[in-house]
């Protein structure tokens, strides 16, 4: 799905109502019946105090709009209008009158206003700023934000949570109002994702409001949100008269004394994923438990006991991944250099090789096109410098993977994967996720992947979504805290047959949408 920015959306809208035929003010109306829809198939008329809270433009049209639909159907409503300018919009004044119509008196709220009382299990309906927001709110806006969050009443957003920014991240935590639950008209927003903006919303939906779908599909965006639907089109399915010749043939190099483990995990995730060989290579150390505990694996050992020293390959691997526990003892470092500087196939960097590369930023010359780096915010930040906040992360990202030619795997809550000027968000995924070793277990997924055949990219898209969809799966029956990264890779079947499943559709709610 794509992640438009707020333009994007304006353009759509103007689009959609000259194609189709209609004003504004139906668009609007259009949303306004999608708002209606979700909360009366939730409600069921039930008499618990809505709040509307509107602004003057069309976010707040749409407020005004709703709280008609509900006073239509018998809802208990309770408008404000948040009077934070005198350009009200021609929308907004349409649906003012027609809840004077009705003898709907909203209260206007302004500068030194009484707050309303509201009750814990009352619900506020946040229409007051929309993606039109172009400069923080007023201090008294920001006051009234922080008492509606005081009341701990339940929060729905419209559209996006009013003072959050499509674009940027907001100064002052005061100035957003946080929503339990946002109702994204068409397309949701890239701020959902990320962690500065992300946090002020717990969930959130999308409501289809018909803006045209060729428009939609043709309009190029900078960043998509990856999702099932996005990772069917190149999945590869396994040939009948296929071996295991033709699913490539994965090196996996790393592990030091007291590591050994992360090689374990990267191997066995790198076979589960379906890479038709898998080879380690490894200090001495670490031989027998290997040949132990995976014995699909073949093993290659250093000259070294403890770490590795010096990278001699006898085979001719398709895909390498390269740095998990392998520590940073002085003939490591050297190892990998002098291994990045001949070896020329695909190849992913994980962990202390990106490290490596981060003190040595001449060794990114010698990374083949394509390379695909996984870091976590510390390693990135080593990478690519320091940012002011997310969004100039992404950008600093872009210009790092542009530059260098390679795929950057952003990992945290939403990983975000980057390649030269796109940026791909991940939906799936858990804080059970949050242990010692799914780190490694991705990078023998994305390694394992592209040995088979995926460009880097796609390995790591498909890669980064099974690990999270995986996680999912498994954490139905371990809970967030017991999750381990060894169950994660117990996972990835589950996650490859999920898939191909067809997700149900609640019928209600296709009745509520009609
Ligand atoms: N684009 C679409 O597809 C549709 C959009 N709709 C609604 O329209 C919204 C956008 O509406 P608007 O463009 O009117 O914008 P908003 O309703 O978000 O904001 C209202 C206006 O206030 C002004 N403003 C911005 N920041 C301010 C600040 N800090 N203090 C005081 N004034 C400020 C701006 O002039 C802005 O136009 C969307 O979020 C959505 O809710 C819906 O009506 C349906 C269709
Ligand atoms: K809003």
């Amino acid at each position: 799905m794509k992640l438009f920015t707020a333009e994007q959306v304006y353009a759509a809208d103007k689009f959609t109502i000259e194609k189709q035929n209609i004003t504004s003010d139906e668009l609007m109306e259009r949303a306004a019946i999608q708002l209606f829809n979700w909360l009366h198939l939730r409600m069921q008329g039930a008499q618990v105090k809505i709040h509307l809270f509107c602004g003057i433009g069309n976010n707040g049209g749409d407020g005004l709009a709703l709280a008609r639909h509900l006073q239509d159907h018998g809802y208990n409503i309770e408008v404000y209008v948040v009077n934070y300018s005198k350009k009200r919009s021609k929308d907004f004044l349409t649906n003012l009158e027609r809840l004077k119509e009705r003898k709907i008196w909203p209260n206007f709220l302004e500068e030194g206003s009484e707050w309303p009382p509201i009750k814990e299990e009352e619900i506020i309906v946040d229409a007051i700023f929309g993606i039109g927001l172009n400069r923080a709110p007023d201090e008294w806006v920001g006051n009234l934000f922080e008492h509606l969050e005081s009341t701990k009443a339940f929060v729905l957003a419209v559209d996006i949570p009013s003072g959050l920014f499509t674009e940027s991240v907001p100064k002052r935590e005061k100035d957003v109002l946080k929503a339990n639950y946002t109702l994204s008209f068409q397309v949701p927003k890239l701020v959902f994702f990320l962690p500065q903006t992300g946090k002020y919303t717990v969930q959130w939906e999308v409501l289809d409001i018909g803006l045209d779908k060729q428009f939609l599909f043709e309009t190029d965006t900078d960043y998509s949100l990856i999702g099932k639907n996005e990772i069917l089109p190149f999945y590869r399915p396994r040939e009948k008269y296929s071996h295991k010749g033709t699913y490539g043939h994965s090196l996996i190099i790393g592990g030091s004394y007291g590591k050994m483990g992360a090689v374990q995990l990267a191997a066995r995730s790198c076979l589960r994923v379906g890479s038709g060989l898998v080879t380690v290579y490894i200090p001495k150390c670490g031989y027998i438990p290997l040949q132990t505990a995976i014995p699909e694996a073949m093993v290659i050992t250093d000259n070294e006991d403890s770490h590795i020293s010096e990278i001699e390959l006898s085979i001719e691997p398709t895909a390498v991944g390269l740095g998990v526990g392998m520590g940073t003892k002085e003939g490591t470092s050297e190892a990998i250099a002098n291994f990045l500087k001949d070896y020329k196939r695909p190849v992913v960097v994980d962990a202390d090789a990106l490290n490596l590369i981060a003190q040595h930023k001449d060794l990114l010359k010698y990374l083949p096109g394509q390379a695909v780096l996984t870091p976590h915010p510390k390693e990135l930040e080593r990478l690519i410098g320091s940012w002011k906040d997310d969004f100039d992360k992404l950008e600093k990202a872009k210009v790092f993977s542009d530059k260098h030619d390679c795929v950057l795997v952003i990992k945290g809550a939403h990983t975000i994967i980057i390649y030269k000027n796109k940026g791909y968000v991940n939906t799936t995924g858990n804080p059970g996720m949050a242990t010692g070793g799914t780190g490694d277990v991705l990078t023998g997924m994305i390694t394992g992947l592209i040995a088979q055949g995926y460009e880097p990219l796609q390995a790591a898209l498909l890669g980064v979504y099974l690990h999270g969809r995986s996680g999912d799966i498994t954490v139905e029956n371990t809970g967030y805290q017991a999750l381990l990264a060894t169950d994660v890779i117990e996972g990835i079947g589950p996650a490859f047959l999920d898939l191909f499943k067809v997700e149900e559709k609640v019928s209600a709610e296709e009745d509520g949408n009609e």
